[in-house]
């Protein structure tokens, strides 16, 4: 983590409001603030899926290992081509036939061609692969011959059809690049090489509960005044998405001293600290004093919605403070306000934590099939179904109902549409960024 503290990385922000922090200013303060976790492992190949890459990885050795046959067919020297009169067939005396596999061939004369195999080495004295679908046999005193006609020759160039020797990657290249998060191409890849071994970063370990007397555990009956907590289930989710160790710490009353009990429990297991609930300014909220007892809150009001009352800071598990702690985010209880704020601030600062070159969730433009309400002076984000219209246009609709309790909202939507902190409300037919939800990692 950065030597810097949180208020030098606070103070600094450009147009920093204490009581309003913007959306963009608060992510930067964010990513400024946490650092990728330093351990590594090694792990077989066929585990590193989804894992993240510790260093660079360079090419052993060329891929492909030798030119080679795009193509089954025919490898003659390219010059033949040239060497016949314009309206001449090409007429190659046919010699032995190569498979993939096969070790490395010549060809013994130019006015000779080799039959071989897609994939197998191009034989010393070739550089042209022609199609056997371009060519006829013919069996001569001299012996069987290729023949290629004058007009398919115009279709052919010396070079046609040969993969080259280290095109794919050269002995030396850099591979793979340190900080990817790795998928099903990047493990063949890394096959083709022969690597059979992979140093990923140590997974990031992220401990979380939710927080209220009105919680009941899933599963559990719903006493009178209580609700089932949904956040706990919707937080586990959206890290398992981001392929985090996650350590699941329940449901913990709104007292400060089992507060401070769970905080420090957490912050010994984990290297970043997930909350919800009691964040806000009522009398049973107490997760910002505890956090401050704790360690420290950076802040933890921005302009943005939902999701406005959202800690940032960082907590230890003893007085002691030895070390860096454990990057805190004190989430808001309102389900919507929790996925608002986790992928607006949470998802790219545990990335990053987690050694991932992170890149900011995609966005794209659609035009609104719904007007949109909205007063300028703060960031919102509003939930919305993408309906393909007659011209297979992506049209966005509101999903109903925004207030930040409904779930349901959230459920049925395709994706958030970001309406930045000086827009007004927005009529039907206007362009509006959306972030989809499909792809989240
Ligand atoms: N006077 C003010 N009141 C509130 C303000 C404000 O600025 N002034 N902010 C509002 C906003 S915005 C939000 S968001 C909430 C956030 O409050 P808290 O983080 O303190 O959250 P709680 O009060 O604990 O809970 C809010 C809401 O969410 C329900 N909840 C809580 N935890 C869960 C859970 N695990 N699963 C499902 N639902 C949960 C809780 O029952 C409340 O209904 O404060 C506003 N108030
Ligand atoms: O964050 Mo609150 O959910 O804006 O209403």
């Amino acid at each position: 983590m950065t030597t810097k503290t949180l208020d030098d990385i606070v103070s600094c922000l450009n147009g920093y409001d204490p009581d309003a922090l913007g959306a963009d200013l608060a992510r930067q303060a964010i990513l400024d603030f946490v650092r990728p976790v330093a351990a590594t492992e090694t792990v077989p190949l066929r585990a590193a899926l989804g894992r993240i890459l510790a260093a660079d990885v360079t090419s052993p050795i060329n891929v492909p290992g030798h030119d080679n046959s795009a193509m089954d067919g025919y490898a003659f020297a390219g010059s033949a081509l040239a060497a016949r009169a314009a309206d001449a067939p090409l007429e190659l005396l046919l010699g032995a036939t190569l498979h993939a596999g096969a070790a490395p061939a010549a060809l013994p004369a130019p006015d000779q061609c080799l039959r071989i195999m897609t994939g197998a080495v191009i034989p010393s004295g070739c550089d042209t692969v022609v199609p056997q679908e371009f060519c006829e046999l013919a069996d001569t005193p001299a012996g069987r011959v290729m023949r290629v006609s004058p007009a398919l020759c115009g279709q052919l160039k010396p070079g046609d059809n040969v993969r080259l020797r280290g095109e794919d990657l050269a002995t030396g290249s850099r591979a793979l690049a340190a900080g990817r998060r790795l998928r099903p191409a990047d493990l063949g890849l890394l096959a083709s090489l022969g690597i059979a071994q992979v140093e990923v970063k140590h997974r990031l370990r992220v401990a979380f509960f939710s927080t209220g007397d009105e919680l009941v555990p899933v599963g559990e009956p719903l006493r009178p005044g209580a609700i089932y907590d949904s956040n706990g289930t919707t937080i586990a989710a959206m890290l398992a998405r981001l392929g985090v160790d996650v350590i699941d710490l329940g449901n913990v009353r709104d007292d400060p001293a089992l507060l401070e009990a769970a905080l420090r429990r957490a912050a010994g297991e984990a290297d970043a600290v997930i909350t919800s609930g009691g964040v806000s300014v009522g009398e049973a909220d107490f997760t910002k004093q505890v956090m401050a007892r704790c360690g420290e809150v950076a802040f933890w009001k921005m302009s943005i919605r939902p999701g406005r009352p959202m800690a940032f800071g960082r907590i230890w598990a003893d007085d002691a403070r030895a070390g860096d702690g454990a990057v805190m985010f004190g989430l808001p209880g309102n389900p919507v306000a929790v996925m608002a704020t986790f992928y607006c601030f949470v998802r790219d600062a545990l990335l990053t934590m987690a050694g991932e070159a992170v890149r900011p969730l995609p966005r794209f433009k659609v035009p609104l099939a719904t007007a949109v309400k909205k007063k300028p002076g703060r960031t919102e984000f509003q939930r919305v179904r993408l309906v393909a219209d007659e011209a297979g246009v992506l049209r966005a609709h509101l999903t109903g109902a925004q207030g930040s309790g409904i779930l349901r909202s959230m459920s049925e939507a395709d994706g958030l549409i970001v309406l930045p902190q000086d827009q007004g409300g927005m009529a039907v037919g206007e362009l509006v960024d959306v972030i989809p939800f499909e792809g989240l990692v």
